[in-house]
């Protein structure tokens, strides 16, 4: 396959300066999310750089040669920016400048600027130091993304394994003005041009995927959060709880809930303020997820309602595990004695099936026995 040189620098031009121009468009409109920033800027140096490239044979041989290569070495450590500063990192600016330093101090030696050999070797080799930072900036965000994380990794693979390759393989061919016109340049500088637009392409598109999957990821979370407490809201707990539900099932276990609701908590925001009952809050989150294990689900569903599903546990152990959260909450320092209570209604699957509407709505008859009975108590379904 033939590919004409000419044509593809065109092509990379126009096509870097395009999906440079959307980024900026996107970094905009984005509420200036830094990551689009520093990638437009990268495509856009990109740009400007593969254009002081092209006036290679056109007698003003250090432009190309030396700014251009400065400027797309600066263009590859945008890249890298692009991906620290996704992964919740400063950009680090003495990284940024050091491959374009070492390729101007470079190019002050004669030996070094006449051999076309070293300045590709060298060159390849700056890139691949930044395309594998880049790589390690990706590996470090990998907890944070779910699907976008891996095509992006593999991307960068392939750009930093393209430019190893060239390193041993490519050993440059003179800029011939006449070769290139004629669209017979095959030498590796053609395939060069290729994958970079590929890349860029590439990678602008798994970089605006990774930045809307984690900003869908943190609606997602925020939606399912109670922001007070930190742990699952009432949706969280209903999605959660279903699933569970369904594989105590499946694996023929019991499950117990445990519905518990603060014993006059208008009364406490009343006498010591909201923050006050903010706390007590606080504070009964941290007893009840202390009291669970991992494969339990717990949620604020209510004001002062929280919920807990004991997967493989009885109504005998769901009230063990009630009665020690009463106790510990009952015995919290607070402003007053006896200030803090809490009541707890109890039923299990063995009552109530896995039908989690049923088990709610039983657990609280349970729980309104337990308040008509005084607060600050435990009661089985059903209530005696
Ligand atoms: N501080 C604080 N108070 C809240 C929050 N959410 C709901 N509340 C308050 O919780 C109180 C619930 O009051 P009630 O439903 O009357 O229940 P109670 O006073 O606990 O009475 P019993 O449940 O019958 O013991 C209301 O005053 C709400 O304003 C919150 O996030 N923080």
């Amino acid at each position: 396959m033939q590919l004409n040189v000419p044509t593809l620098v065109l092509v990379d031009i126009y096509i870097l300066a395009l999906v440079g121009i959307l980024m900026l468009h996107a970094w905009r409109r984005g509420r200036r999310e830094p990551t689009l920033g520093y990638l437009s800027a990268a495509l856009l140096l990109g740009v400007l750089g593969t254009v002081l490239g092209s006036l290679r044979g056109m007698g003003v041989d250090y432009l190309p040669l030396v700014i251009g290569n400065v400027v797309l070495h600066i263009s590859a450590a945008m890249t890298w920016t692009t991906m620290r500063v996704f992964a919740g990192r400063q950009p680090h600016v003495p990284g940024i400048c050091a491959g374009a330093v070492i390729w101007t101090v470079l190019c002050l030696n004669p030996a070094f600027y006449e051999s076309l050999t070293v300045r590709i070797a060298v060159s390849s080799l700056i890139t691949v130091c930044y395309t594998g930072l880049s790589a390690y900036e990706l590996w470090r965000s990998r907890q944070s993304l779910e699907v976008a994380y891996l095509p992006a990794l593999a991307l960068t693979l392939f750009h930093m394994g393209f430019y190893c390759v060239r390193i041993i393989v490519d050993r440059g061919m003179p800029f011939d003005a006449a070769v290139a016109s004629s669209g017979q340049g095959t030498n590796f500088f053609s395939l060069l041009v290729f994958e970079t637009l590929l890349y860029a392409i590439g990678i602008s598109f798994v970089t605006l995927s990774m930045v809307k999957e984690r900003a869908e990821l943190k609606f997602r979370a925020a939606a399912y959060c109670d922001p007070l407490t930190g742990v699952g809201n009432r949706r969280a707990f209903m999605t959660t709880g279903e699933y569970l539900l369904e594989s105590c099932e499946h694996r023929g276990e019991p499950v117990a809930l445990l519905l518990c609701d603060l014993d006059h908590f208008k009364r406490l925001n009343d006498n010591y303020g909201h923050a006050s009952g903010d706390e007590a809050l606080v504070a009964f989150t941290r007893i009840a997820v202390g009291s669970m294990r991992k494969q339990d689900v717990f949620g604020r569903i209510g004001g002062e309602e929280f919920a807990c599903l004991l997967a493989d546990a009885d109504d005998e152990a769901g009230a063990q595990v009630a009665e020690r959260i009463r106790r510990e909450f009952a015995e919290l320092p607070f402003q007053e004695p006896g200030e803090l209570s809490v009541s707890i209604g109890i039923v299990s699957s063995r009552e109530a099936g896995y039908d989690l509407f049923r088990l709610l709505s039983l657990a609280d008859d349970a729980l309104y026995a337990a308040k008509d009975k005084g607060r600050n108590r435990i009661q089985r379904y059903p209530a005696d």
